[in-house]
């Protein structure tokens, strides 16, 4: 692993120490570089209970660097060390061992809402407990919504923050307060609480920097401010080797509070020991030279693997008709036969940033009123379940019913980690295993309208003695399982199909992107490629740039008109 280093990479792998940051293009080999210098730094680590912490900020990111450890070294990691995510290190050295002191709960705090479980507080329409999940505190401590999905609350934010004399975030507040005495929390909870334990704690952070002497944060423009916070209390309390691996070019998780500011900071505070990397080693000469018009670095990154620096394909700029979206598809499809790219979910990705699109290849409608109800939205982890298990996903599956039938046989808001494993201890794990595989059997195939399968689903619990009453708002219109879940897999299609987002960090051979006339908020790319706007600007453009530089020798790019198309294209192909 360590022969094909570039200078920088070994500099990075075998003398780099104390604070710095790598500041790296796409496909540079920021991951394959973390990988690297974590197999040299194991091989010759000495301390039985100090070790080296990596964090990044997607379960797909940390377990990509695992793979490269294994697959480039053999190594993989173990005690002393940690790799995981950020949030993960954070519950399980400051948050869920120290919360209570801070939560004002006599207990270990329990993690609730997604990513941990699926929350279902509230009994009525306008309850505000059905909102813990999708709200927190800022770094200020004001409440903030944490779903860009703003039509989950039944009031409008001012400007998102607790104002004076909005009484609905007032009430959240009180929401908040309310659960987090009685010891749950979200995971944005557990980030400012982790945060103001530190605060008040210095002990706290001075152990985990003994404990952890080193930490390598990989994707660390995704940083948000409270995860910075604590970053700066740890090396305040004498965390002394910090490594930061990013592109601020690539933060896309604003919605999740990245701020990809702090990572620019801290390279300008650490420029002495920092460095950059401006190799490609995933895309074509052409490739880069295109992308790089919207990058930060004036100059494209220089493409150097043998095999595909000099691919020939000039990336393609073209018109999609939203009416016959499979006509794009086929021309690209055509195109990967032409110049020999298998067809597989490994070499081609058709990708997008608005779901919409997905719908159009689906032919799905746009919006669809989903029909659960506050308080019962268990079923909806059932239909979802039932609809995974037949598509393959029996995994998946079971752990949503599992969780589905406990709160709604408890009538719970939710389905912790720990009341899960009391409840399967208290009937036995095989008993348990076979009555929620009984409960996905006697579930009715989840095909034609959600409501006559909750017909039909409450007619075979009952006559199988299952103690479950499925309801739905009977006023929502009808719709399928199709048009609500068919999005959560791409199974039946022959490449891989998912958003920007879905793909970040990824390799293929061929991307096909398709792009609206505006991203999800904000300014037309229209206006922003003729009034050259770059990736520091607007996050809608870096998401953009995450998509197009995804591919090692085809890019085309989907436009939805002339006017589209003759803007991409004297952006990116005509300087
Ligand atoms: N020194 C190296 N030797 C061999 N392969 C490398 C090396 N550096 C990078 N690569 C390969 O180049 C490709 C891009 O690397 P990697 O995914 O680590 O880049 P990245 O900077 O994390 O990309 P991005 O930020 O765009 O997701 C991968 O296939 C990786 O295995």
């Amino acid at each position: 692993m360590f022969d094909s280093l570039s200078p920088r990479q070994r500099s990075i792998v075998f003398e780099k120490s104390g604070k710095f940051v790598v500041r790296a293009c796409p496909g540079s080999g920021k991951t394959y570089t973390v990988a690297a210098r974590l197999a040299h730094r194991m091989s010759n680590w000495n301390s039985p209970n100090m070790g080296i912490a990596v964090l990044s900020f997607t379960n797909v990111a940390w377990k990509e660097v695992g793979r490269k450890l294994n697959d480039n070294s053999g190594s993989v990691v173990s005690y002393p060390h940690y790799l995981g995510t950020i949030d993960s290190f954070i519950n399980k050295y400051i948050f869920l061992p120290f919360g209570h002191l801070i939560m004002e709960c006599n207990k270990r705090p329990i993690l609730v809402g997604e990513p941990h479980g699926t929350w279902s507080g509230g009994n009525y329409g306008r309850d505000y407990d059905q909102y813990f999940d999708c709200t927190s505190l800022n770094i200020n401590a004001d409440i903030i919504s944490t779903t860009t999905d703003m039509t989950k609350f039944h009031f409008g934010w001012k400007n998102n923050i607790d104002g004076s004399g909005n009484k609905h975030v007032k009430n959240i507040r009180n929401v908040k307060e309310k659960f987090w005495k009685l010891g749950y929390a979200t995971q944005a909870d557990a980030n400012y609480f982790s945060l103001k334990i530190l605060e008040q704690y210095p002990n706290i952070s001075r152990s985990i920097a003994i404990r952890f002497p080193e930490m390598i944060i990989d994707e660390a423009q995704d940083t948000s401010e409270i995860q910075m916070s604590i970053i700066d209390q740890l090396i305040e309390n004498g965390l002394e080797n910090i490594t930061l691996v990013g592109d601020p070019d690539q933060a896309i998780f604003e919605w999740n509070n990245a701020r990809p500011n702090l990572f620019t900071d801290k390279f300008n505070e650490w420029i002495e020991n920092s460095i950059i990397l401006n190799e490609n080693r995933r895309s074509s000469q052409k490739i880069c030279n295109a992308t790089a018009q919207l990058a930060y670095f004036d100059n494209p990154s220089t493409s150097i693997t043998e095999t595909v620096k000099d691919f020939e394909h000039i990336p393609e700029i073209i018109v999609y008709d939203p009416a016959n979206i499979q006509a794009t598809l086929d021309y690209f499809l055509e195109l990967c036969g032409k110049h020999e790219v298998e067809v597989n979910h490994d070499n081609v990705a058709v990708i997008f940033r608005s779901k919409s699109i997905q719908n159009l290849i689906y032919k799905q409608p746009d919006f669809i009123k989903e029909p659960w109800l506050v308080g019962k939205k268990f079923v909806k982890d059932l239909a979802k379940g039932k609809y995974m298990a037949v598509n393959g996903d029996s995994r998946e599956a079971f752990r949503l019913i599992e969780r589905a039938v406990y709160k709604g046989q408890n009538y719970r808001n939710y389905c912790s980690q720990y009341e899960l494993e009391q409840w399967i201890s208290k009937k036995g794990l095989i008993n348990h295993r076979k009555e929620i595989h009984r409960i996905i059997e006697m579930l009715p195939e989840p095909t034609g309208s959600i409501k006559s399968w909750v017909l039909r689903a409450n007619t075979e619990l009952i006559a199988n003695g299952v103690t479950l009453q499925l309801r739905i708002d009977e006023d929502s219109s009808e719709c399928t399982f199709d048009q609500i879940f068919k999005a959560v897999t791409d199974k039946d299609a022959i490449f891989r199909l998912g958003t920007v987002h879905t793909v970040k960090g990824e390799t293929f051979e061929s991307v096909l992107l398709i792009l609206k006339e505006k991203g999800a908020k904000g300014r037309l790319y229209r206006t922003m490629l003729t009034q050259n706007y770059k990736t520091i600007d607007d996050e809608e453009l870096r998401i953009a740039y995450v998509g197009m530089t995804r591919p090692r020798k085809l890019l085309v790019i989907a436009v939805p008109n002339e006017l589209n198309k003759s803007a991409w294209e004297n952006r990116l192909l005509l300087r």
